[in-house]
């Protein structure tokens, strides 16, 4: 995990929907929440200037979402979403955090006055128990990819719990987007890859000649293991808009209000780029998301906000963009179009991280077909 990943937000048992994978708590708390229990962690996601400057917009040019309200804010964190609430003029905000940053989160309510309002409950939200039933809920749940920690679990728990028919939800509606890239990381990656097998071949060489021990029966595990390493662990990155090479699609789109736990267990999309570049080379893909606050059909917002995480030069973001990158890349024209299937499952052993299947048919203009490509990649 890089130092640009959030927090492994690992598992409680998420009871809402078919499919829902039982997690041992324990671990779930070691890999995952731990690291939102630091404040260096809360402060790189609350200098995430796109992140805060969406959020603050949507609460306070939607006031009227906000007045004399009942607000739930599912994973609190410092408690910066449900102080907003207040400031915005909620009656009273119950603010869940299940790491000690409750107690941080305690701390900042009282220094801002806001006491009367906000109320911090420590715990996991599956197992919290409100004195009432809310008007709004409000969460920054996002993880890479959108959908990687998981989170949404939990938020679609509290709303099915907790939400007054009619209520509302920040964000309200949220979209995965994917498109073809050229980079140089690849170039990179594969040659650290070959640097560590080289090193694996003089290893083994060694340790027959100065041990007499033959260790190449483990050079296809060995390979595999730095295969996964490097080439096929997706990896975070701020892309620019030019290295974007065609057409961006919509993968997977989800209603708030509405999706079940069994909506987003899976994403499964076939889509169609085409190449908007003249001479390039198919490095490979980058997948992004976006939220939006548009309140609901019976309770629309005022002004719509939208959070984006596409590549810019300006508004980059702590969630960049995943990039999943083919090995070689293809040499590809303007007007070349790719079909591409794309499905993204949990993992089995941690139900937080993701696994990816790619496969991609390029139809070039010119009369030689490459051979169709088919990928599994890590989102760790
Ligand atoms: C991405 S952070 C957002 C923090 C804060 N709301 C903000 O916007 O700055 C998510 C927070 O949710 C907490 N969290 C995740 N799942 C939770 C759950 N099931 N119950 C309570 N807290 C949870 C994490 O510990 C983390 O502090």
């Amino acid at each position: 995990m890089g130092s640009h990943q959030k927090g492994e937000r690992g598992g409680s048992s998420n009871g809402s929907g078919g499919g829902a994978m039982v997690v041992d708590k324990g671990v779930d708390f070691a890999q995952y929440f731990c690291t939102y229990a630091f404040l260096y962690h809360q402060k790189e996601m609350l200098s995430d200037r796109v992140r805060m400057d969406a959020y603050f917009n949507a609460i306070f040019e939607n006031k009227h979402h906000f007045k004399g309200k009942t607000v739930l804010d599912v994973g609190a964190g410092s408690g910066i979403l449900a102080m907003w609430s207040a400031q915005a003029g909620a009656r009273k905000v119950y603010a869940v955090e299940a790491t000690k940053m409750s107690g941080h989160a305690q701390t900042l309510v009282k220094a801002n006055n806001l006491q009367d309002v906000v109320e911090v409950l420590e715990g996991s939200m599956e197992d919290v128990t409100l004195p009432e039933k809310v008007d709004v809920i409000i969460s920054e749940w996002m993880g890479y990819f959108l959908l990687r920690e998981s989170m949404f679990d939990s938020v679609i728990c509290a709303r099915d719990r907790w939400l007054k028919p009619g209520g509302v939800m920040y964000p309200s509606h949220a979209r995965m987007w994917m498109a073809p890239i050229r980079s140089g990381l690849g170039d990179q990656k594969k040659s650290d890859y070959d640097g560590a097998m080289n090193d694996w071949y003089a290893f083994t060489e060694d340790t027959k000649e100065y041990y007499g021990v033959d260790m190449s029966a483990l050079t296809k595990s060995f390979s595999e293991e730095q295969m996964k390493y490097y080439l096929q662990t997706s990896l975070w990155q701020n892309l620019h808009p030019h290295q974007v090479i065609g057409t961006a699609a919509i993968i997977k789109e989800i209603d708030c209000l509405t999706a079940t736990v069994n909506d987003i267990l899976k994403v499964k999309s076939d889509f169609l780029s085409s190449i908007t570049f003249e001479n390039t080379r198919l490095c490979g893909f980058g997948g992004w998301f976006d939220v939006h606050f548009r309140g609901s059909e019976v309770n629309p917002a005022q002004r719509e906000i939208e959070l984006t995480t596409a590549p810019s030069v300006d508004n980059g973001t702590h969630w960049g963009q995943q990039v999943f990158l083919l090995h070689p890349p293809v040499h590809v024209i303007e007007g070349d179009v790719l079909s591409v299937s794309f499905t993204m499952d949990r993992s089995k052993e941690n139900h937080r991280l993701m696994e990816v299947e790619l496969g991609c048919e390029i139809k070039q203009s010119s009369s030689k077909q490459p051979p169709p490509i088919r990928n599994k990649y890590y989102i760790e």
